[in-house]
């Protein structure tokens, strides 16, 4: 089928329409050119429902939708692991659905993530059946048949064939002795899928909604194969939109995996951790969706990490980039990539707090309307970063030196956060979630051809997301607390984008340096 195919619900016929010339001739399918005056660039295959002396023109009689440009009047609604924990949380979580479609009539589509800690769990019964030779889930269905027995669902039908099938995966791995990034994505995937199974069950049963579960792979999302952090293919989009519009009734109340798609080859993938986030931009950007709301268990977006400075203050509003600087620099509440398709189909994400949520939350659009009065809009850490400092061994200024520094990094899919060059030499620290041991050692092999390298770990990353023509009050505010607090600046990179100063220091200086620094932003 051609990717912009789609299917109309035409009570007598199955009316098949593709953008293309020619349409394959099925049997029990006849082919009809549609005139230009009903779809230009449009043919269509139809197949009576019934006998029916119904003609073409009336099945046609109606304006064509145009696909491309259609909004859905719906919502994204998406729960992430804080607000599923356990039963208690699944029916919160069904009421803030039932109000959502109180408050609109639209069914919204809801994005969930695995249950609680379910993916760590996943993981780690991964290593322990591949260093220990043991299997063992039952955490994982523990919390699954424990939210069966609370939600009054049966979970011989439910979850069991899914925990039968982990159980297996496992004894492969332990035997096998292999946990591939393929295997990891496989195994993670069994998070998600229990979750959405339960909750639409029990929406379904306990509240009567005419709910059904969907794997977001059997919606159109597809991706490389880049296994543990795959990247979604633009042609997810055309897609998504034409198996939400095949598969999903405008009186079905959708509740998807998060997190999980499938590459072209049929593999399970996954978009890296927190990448349900991903998932709900996606659909909403997918659909036309009129806003994307991400509810977590704060009160939205906060002034720094919660857990580092326990006063945080929500922020009411952030810009896309301002978030995506964020989220990339360390915040976890967001994931990076979240914001990009939003951003660019500009459909607003309402960042919410499932345990409080009458708070208006966070929300995150393209433009600020009036510029704030704190040149400071939020600080973000990114911890245990790596500073790599290399010293060119070729003559000064020589040509082509940092291209074959970048060729050596991009190889190895190993991104770079900040940078800092002179004449002859560069320093710049290394994302810890894309770099291990093995990484450094070709690293270090590779780079010793050209220059000399020293790495040095435990590094923190401090960024201040901000109104950057304000730079020079910004970083002359934030130098003399830190010199306050007699904490070293190892490096320094502002200007490059126009919404963050970043800062390197120690990592075990790091909790003081954002302690003072939000002191003085936010607290003074
Ligand atoms: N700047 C920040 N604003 C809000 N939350 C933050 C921030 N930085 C870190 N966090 C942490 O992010 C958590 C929410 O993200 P996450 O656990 O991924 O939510 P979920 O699993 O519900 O998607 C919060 O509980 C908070 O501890
Ligand atoms: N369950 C996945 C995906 C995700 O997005 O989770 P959460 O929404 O709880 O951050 C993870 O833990 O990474």
């Amino acid at each position: 089928m051609q990717p912009y195919s789609f299917i109309t619900n035409h009570p007598l016929f199955v009316v098949k329409i593709h953008k293309s010339k020619i349409v394959r001739k099925e049997s029990s399918h006849q082919v009809y050119k549609v005139p230009k005056t009903y779809f230009s660039r449009w043919t269509c295959s139809v197949t009576p429902k019934s006998n029916t002396q119904t003609t073409l023109r009336e099945v046609f009689s109606s304006e064509p939708k145009q696909l491309s440009d259609q909004k859905l009047d719906r919502i994204v609604c998406k729960f992430g692991g804080s607000s599923l924990a356990n039963a208690e949380r699944l029916k919160e979580v069904g009421k803030l659905v039932q109000m959502q479609l109180e408050k609109s009539q639209r069914y919204p589509i809801v994005v969930l993530s695995a249950m609680g800690t379910t993916t760590n769990e996943l993981l780690q019964a991964g290593e322990l059946a591949l260093k220990e030779g043991i299997v063992d889930i039952s955490s994982i269905r523990k919390r699954a048949y424990l939210a069966c027995e609370e939600l009054h669902l049966s979970k011989e039908d439910l979850v069991d064939p899914l925990l039968t099938t982990l159980d297996q995966l496992l004894l492969g791995i332990k035997f096998i002795k292999e946990l591939s990034p393929r295997t990891k994505d496989y195994l993670v995937s069994f998070g998600e899928r229990l979750s959405v199974r339960i909750f639409a069950s029990y929406l379904r049963q306990s509240e009567g909604l005419p709910t059904e579960p969907f794997d977001a792979f059997d919606l159109g999302f597809v991706t490389n194969s880049h296994f543990t952090n795959a990247d979604l293919l633009e042609e997810s989009f055309p897609r998504i939109r034409e198996c939400f519009e095949r598969l999903v009734q405008e009186h079905t109340l959708a509740v998807v995996t998060g997190f999980i798609a499938k590459d072209k080859q049929g593999n399970i993938t996954t978009l890296g951790r927190g990448g349900s986030d991903l998932t709900a931009a996606a659909l909403g950007a997918a659909l036309g969706c009129s806003e994307v709301q991400v509810w977590k268990d704060v009160d939205g977006i906060l002034s720094t990490d919660p857990r580092i400075v326990s006063d945080a203050i929500p922020v009411p509003f952030v810009t896309f980039q301002e978030a995506f600087e964020m989220a990339y620099f360390g915040a976890k509440v967001l994931h990076p990539i979240a914001m990009q398709p939003a951003m660019r189909h500009n459909i607003p994400i309402r960042v919410k707090n499932s345990y409080n949520p009458e708070h208006p939350g966070t929300v995150i659009k393209s433009r600020r309307e009036h510029p704030s009065e704190n040149p400071v809009t939020a600080i973000s850490l990114k911890r245990k970063c790596h500073l790599v400092d290399i010293e060119s061994t070729r003559m000064l200024g020589a040509h082509g030196f940092l291209a074959e520094l970048f060729k050596v990094f991009g190889e190895r899919r190993v991104s770079i956060d900040m940078i800092a060059t002179s004449e002859v030499s560069v320093s710049m620290t290394l994302d810890p979630k894309a770099f291990d041991t093995r990484d450094k050692e070709e690293l270090e092999v590779e780079l010793s051809k050209i220059a000399s390298v020293q790495f040095s770990g435990e590094k923190a990353i401090i960024s201040l997301v901000s109104n950057v023509s304000r730079s020079t009050e910004i970083l002359a505010r934030s130098m003399q607390v830190l010199w306050k607090e007699n904490i070293d600046v190892e490096m320094i990179s502002q200007g490059a984008s126009k919404f963050n100063i970043s800062f390197i220091v120690e990592d075990n200086h790091a909790d003081a340096a954002i302690r003072a620094l939000h002191k003085e932003f936010f607290r003074h």
